[in-house]
């Protein structure tokens, strides 16, 4: 089954369930070499020396066990490769060439053994014959090796799931976030039910009759008790306040009112006494009483609520001997109230001395714990610095970063693709490649060894499914960039769509296979969907990777066939044909990613590499010198000094040490004294870079993934009504839809249908139109149904339905 249909048919919620997600960072977190680790190393020595012998001096043991780690243990690859390098010696020593080992060491010295990541092996063509026979990996020509960050911290949703923001959430949630509630739900009630809830077993039904049912066996004759007045006692009444659901009036039974409700334990003489109801009778007959006098109190007290009948002697007796004396609350408020009177110069009352003065005596035992304080914000020193002219000076020091959003149908090679351009750019070694691979091949996944470079959760790679953005960075001689590697399967669009919010240029990668082109490209498939989608979040370049060409021989007709459908519908939904170019190339093979074709494709195709177009595709210029906005995609804390770090992509204007900033729709502010951008320290920031910003001043409660970060003194105002200019998708009416902007999503209405406009010249085409049709442009009103969202003019939002995205736009 293909790997779309098995997400098709598989359930969620029972793969929610079932996952246990840790167990792959169980490993990654392990940095030394782990009891398994040993024994994998042990037995393969064993083997290695079986086969090699102890004859070659050449190979040493420790030789041995540093060529079974890079193999990641692999007994076969290791021997080829000791083998060569055993031959290879020989032929240097005649013909006193260069000692590998020693140019291998030499490469160490230069870089940073944190980024080193490629085998030089690789790059002087000494690969032994048949290492690389069934994994198409490796080639990087060395001009392609770059200086590499590791990747910022992830995006918030890994750990926080897709929804965030400040404020209520009301309305509809995702299907993810409904799953990730009810599975936690699921958790919390078993753990509920093995630490033996007493609270749960005295109001749930079920569990107190299952318990019953276990203590009486047979059926008991039924007669009912004589119904007792109801004498009410209202001085205590608020000690019992049974839930609507425990009783049911009866026609002509009054509903008790505060006043009128009984007090059971104060006074069990006068507990009212009500008729067992028709099922308690059918279980337990005229012994009602008298059983639960054999039941243990905690049940007795159960059973008393939960069946409205008077509580026996002995329970009642109990539950009162609690309760004589002063509650430790009573103590508390006695004291303060005696201790307000004496203030005030009045005097203690005689007959209550004796009793205060014991009261007196607790409370001095006694703290009323203190609200935590809030951080007062230190003075940090603001230097003033005109960001903007520092911005252009370093503008030709600077690498610039772009973030590049990689989207496509379900399956189209997003991840293996992206997972080739980090392994063939050095960010991702070998090793980790054949460890992935092994692990991969465990659960017969084999071919998604590279995809395992994106998708790092165990759901992910369990299923074989992208679920959540993962970002990763690289270099290049000519720029940085920054991988959003989006998912293509439906159920994710909203995690796409938080990509998408960050980007500026996609990558709309193609599985040009037979009919798989096809299902993308149909209504039900995702290239159109997010192909508009980037499109109405603002990005205005694309680059098409034609992937998977490899299973075709390089088939260029097939290519050009994808081309020209490709380019009409992407002209139609936006983009400027300038600014959309096309690929060929295949992720597994890495053809024509980092690596210039050598057959095949090279019979037909001399235009660059993707990596070669992504170095040409500039980030369109930011607005620097605007009012500060960005999204915090992160809050964390970012170690002892740091209590409260924030991350995200500054989408307008900059911030320097020393501002004030306020996360909105939340109202704390909060003083930066620290910022990072790329991992570097640095004095200021602007539109575009991905920063991580330490904060001082503020809690971390105070401020939520979704929120906007602006300058204290021009925040945004978050809006509970507005219009926006929007594409439609689907056909729209006054209609009920969720609300994304970026990663936060809200219900709302859309209430007015303002007009529909002319895609070429933006004029009004119809007034109060009474649908728009799917593919106009039209101008509508929202209303936020909860709480106003952090939006302003010009805020991306996209609208969903029913699991479809329906309309995208910008605020007006
Ligand atoms: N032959 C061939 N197979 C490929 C290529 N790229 C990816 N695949 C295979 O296609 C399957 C799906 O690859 P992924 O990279 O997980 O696809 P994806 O688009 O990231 O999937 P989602 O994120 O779940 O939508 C895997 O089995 C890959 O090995 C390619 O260029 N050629």
């Amino acid at each position: 089954m293909s790997r779309h249909k098995i997400v098709r048919t598989m359930n969620l919620a029972d793969e929610l369930d079932d996952y246990d997600g840790d167990d792959y960072y169980e490993e990654e977190e392990n940095e030394g070499m782990s009891q398994a680790d040993k024994a994998k190393m042990a037995d393969g020595l064993r083997r290695v020396r079986e086969v090699i012998g102890d004859d070659v001096p050449t190979i040493t043991n420790d030789k041995i066990e540093e060529t079974l780690w890079y193999y990641y243990f692999d007994v076969e690859r290791s021997i080829t490769y000791l083998l060569m390098g055993a031959t290879e010696k020989k032929k240097q020593k005649k013909t006193a060439a260069v000692d590998s080992s020693k140019a291998r060491a030499t490469f160490w010295d230069t870089r940073d053994s944190k980024y080193w990541r490629i085998d030089p092996r690789n790059i002087d063509n000494r690969i032994p014959p048949g290492v690389w026979d069934d994994i198409p990996f490796g080639g990087v020509p060395i001009c392609r090796l770059a200086e590499l960050v590791p990747p910022p911290i992830p995006v918030g949703a890994r750990t926080t799931g897709l929804l965030g923001g400040s404020g209520p959430q009301p309305g509809k949630v995702s299907k993810l976030a409904a799953l990730a509630k009810a599975r936690s739900k699921a958790k919390a009630e078993k753990a509920a039910e093995v630490a033996g809830n007493d609270s749960s077993q005295s109001t749930t039904a079920v569990s107190l009759l299952n318990r019953l049912s276990k203590k009486v066996s047979t059926p008991i004759p039924v007669e009912a008790p004589a119904p007792m007045p109801v004498t009410p006692t209202p001085a205590a009444a608020t000690e019992y306040d049974p839930p609507a659901s425990e009783s049911i009036p009866q026609q002509n039974d009054k509903i008790p009112t505060e006043k009128t409700r009984p007090n059971f334990i104060a006074d069990p003489d006068s507990t009212p006494k009500a008729l067992p109801s028709g099922f308690a009778k059918s279980m337990f007959g005229r012994r009602l009483d008298e059983m639960l006098l054999d039941l243990d109190e905690e049940i007795a007290d159960a059973q008393l609520i939960y069946f409205s009948v008077a509580p026996s002697q002995k329970a009642a007796a109990k539950a009162k001997q609690g309760f004589e004396g002063p509650s430790p609350d009573d103590v508390v408020i006695a004291a303060q109230s005696q201790s307000k009177g004496l203030n005030k110069g009045q005097k203690a009352e005689k007959s209550s001395s004796t009793a205060t003065t014991s009261i007196q005596k607790g409370v001095d035992g006694l703290k009323i714990a203190e609200p935590p304080e809030k951080p007062t914000a230190p003075k940090i020193a603001r230097k003033k610095i005109d960001v903007v002219a520092e911005y252009e000076k370093s503008k030709a020091k600077r690498k610039e970063n772009a973030n590049l959003v990689v989207i496509g149908h379900v399956d189209a090679g997003k991840s293996t693709l992206m997972g080739r351009l980090l392994y063939d750019t050095g960010v991702v070694d070998e090793r980790t490649i054949q460890k992935y691979k092994q692990e991969a091949e465990k659960i017969g996944k084999s071919s998604f060894a590279l995809a395992w470079v994106l998708d790092q959760t165990g759901e992910e790679r369990a299923r074989g499914v992208t679920i959540d953005i993962a970002v990763n960075a690289f270099e290049t001689e000519k720029g940085r960039f920054t991988i959003l590697d989006a998912p293509g399967h439906r159920d994710f669009i909203p995690n796409m769509i938080a990509g998408a919010a960050q980007a500026d240029f996609a990558v709309l990668v193609i599985d040009s296979s037979p009919g798989e082109f096809e299902a993308g490209f149909n209504i039900r498939g995702q290239t159109k969907e997010h192909a508009l989608l980037v499109r109405s979040m603002g990005v205005q370049r694309i680059i098409v990777a034609v992937n998977k060409l490899d299973l075709l021989h390089w088939d260029q007709d097939r290519f050009d066939e994808i081309r020209q459908q490709m380019s009409q519908f992407l002209t139609t939904a936006g983009f400027q044909s300038k600014n959309v170019s096309f690929i060929p190339c295949s992720g597994l093979t890495g053809d024509n990613i980092v690596r210039k074709p050598e057959e095949g494709l090279v019979s037909w195709y001399s235009g660059p590499t993707l990596i070669e177009e992504l170095e040409t595709a500039k980030p369109v210029a930011k607005a620097i010198e605007k009012a500060l906005r960005m999204t915090i995609t992160d809050v964390y804390r970012g170690g002892v000094t740091n209590p409260v770090t924030i991350s995200g992509r500054i989408e307008v204007g900059n911030l320097q040490i020393g501002d004030t900033i306020i996360g909105i729709p939340g109202d704390e502010k909060a003083t930066v004294k620290g910022i990072e951008v790329d991992n570097e320290t640095t004095e200021w920031a602007v539109a575009g870079n991905n920063v991580q910003l330490h904060l001082a001043g503020i809690e971390m409660d105070h401020l939520k993934i979704g929120d906007v970060v602006c300058h204290a003194d021009s925040p945004l105002v978050p809006l509970k009504e507005f219009e926006a200019k929007i594409l439609a998708f689907e056909s729209l009416t006054p209609m009920m839809v969720d609300i994304h902007r970026g990663r936060l999503n809200a219900s709302g209405r859309i209430t007015k249908l303002v007009a529909t406009l002319d895609k070429g010249n933006g004029t009004v085409t119809k007034k109060k139109p009474r649908h728009i049709s799917p593919g106009s442009l039209a101008v509508i009103s929202i209303l936020v149904t909860g709480a106003p969202l952090p939006l302003e003019k010009g805020s991306r939002v996209v609208l969903r339905a029913d699991g479809l995205t329906v309309a995208a736009g910008v605020v007006e």
